[in-house]
């Protein structure tokens, strides 16, 4: 589903922040990327959706080759890959259903079913009476679930979520977490970087843990493994 070999990535000012990862993660898994503020964890998320290139290595995300992917290509693996930011990164001027419909809309998908399919995700994360809201009419975790439903509504094969719980209380990171495994139950590989110890060492996962741009450790029901 996702394989690296030996990927570096180093900024146009001079930054390494990756340097030589090799990994592979089968489609279906639950992945959480792990390590201190600065290790690339970001930077390894990015690589996967193509928001940054290799500047050496080879990446294949769901049958793309990202290396050599033209520029035009981009809209079609990023119909296979759902995103979700710390942030939301909703549209403040739009609904909910309308932000989620906008992911749609952007692939050309007929207009029935988008109207269908808006409906049913936003079901599906527990929002379907928050579907005329406005983002700045919703709370933080409401908020991420829009962008959740955004981020599935095309059925993508793969979720790369950075840091998805990083602005939202305990609680409501536990409901995040729950609607996560639910989707990656249905199908979806999941990749997600978190600092969060707690959800780590509790929803047990593979882990990956990333220090100085390498990988340290890669554990099967990992741990957390760091005290922050
Ligand atoms: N666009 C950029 N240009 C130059 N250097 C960058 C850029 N983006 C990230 N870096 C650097 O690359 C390294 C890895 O950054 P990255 O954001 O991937 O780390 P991270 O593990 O996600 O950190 P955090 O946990 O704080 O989000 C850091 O040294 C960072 O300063």
């Amino acid at each position: 589903m996702i394989e690296m070999q030996d990927v570096w990535k180093t900024y146009p000012d001079g930054t390494h922040a990756l340097r030589g990862i090799s990994v592979k993660v089968d489609s279906n898994e639950f992945v959480y990327v792990v390590g201190p503020s600065g290790a690339g964890k970001s930077t390894f998320m990015k690589l996967i959706y193509r928001e940054e290139r290799p500047t050496k290595g080879q990446i294949f995300v769901d049958n793309f080759n990202l290396a050599k992917l033209k520029r035009r290509k981009i809209p079609y693996l990023r119909r296979n890959i759902g995103v979700i930011f710390q942030d939301f990164r909703l549209l403040p001027k739009l609904t909910a259903a309308e932000n989620v419909a906008f992911a749609m809309e952007v692939i050309e998908a007929p207009p029935k079913l988008i109207k269908r399919r808006t409906a049913e995700v936003l079901e599906l994360v527990g929002l379907a009476d928050k579907k005329n809201s406005y983002p700045s009419q919703l709370s933080g975790g409401e908020q991420q679930r829009v962008a959740i439903a955004r981020a599935i509504v095309n059925n993508p094969a793969v979720i790369v979520a950075d840091e998805p719980t990083g602005n939202l209380d305990p609680d409501t990171s536990w409901g995040i977490m729950r609607l996560l495994e639910e989707i990656n139950y249905r199908g979806t590989t999941i990749v997600m970087a978190t600092h969060n110890k707690e959800i780590v060492n509790t929803m047990r996962k593979r882990v990956i843990a990333i220090e100085n741009g390498v990988i340290v450790r890669d554990e099967q029901r990992g741990e957390y493994g760091y005290e922050d």
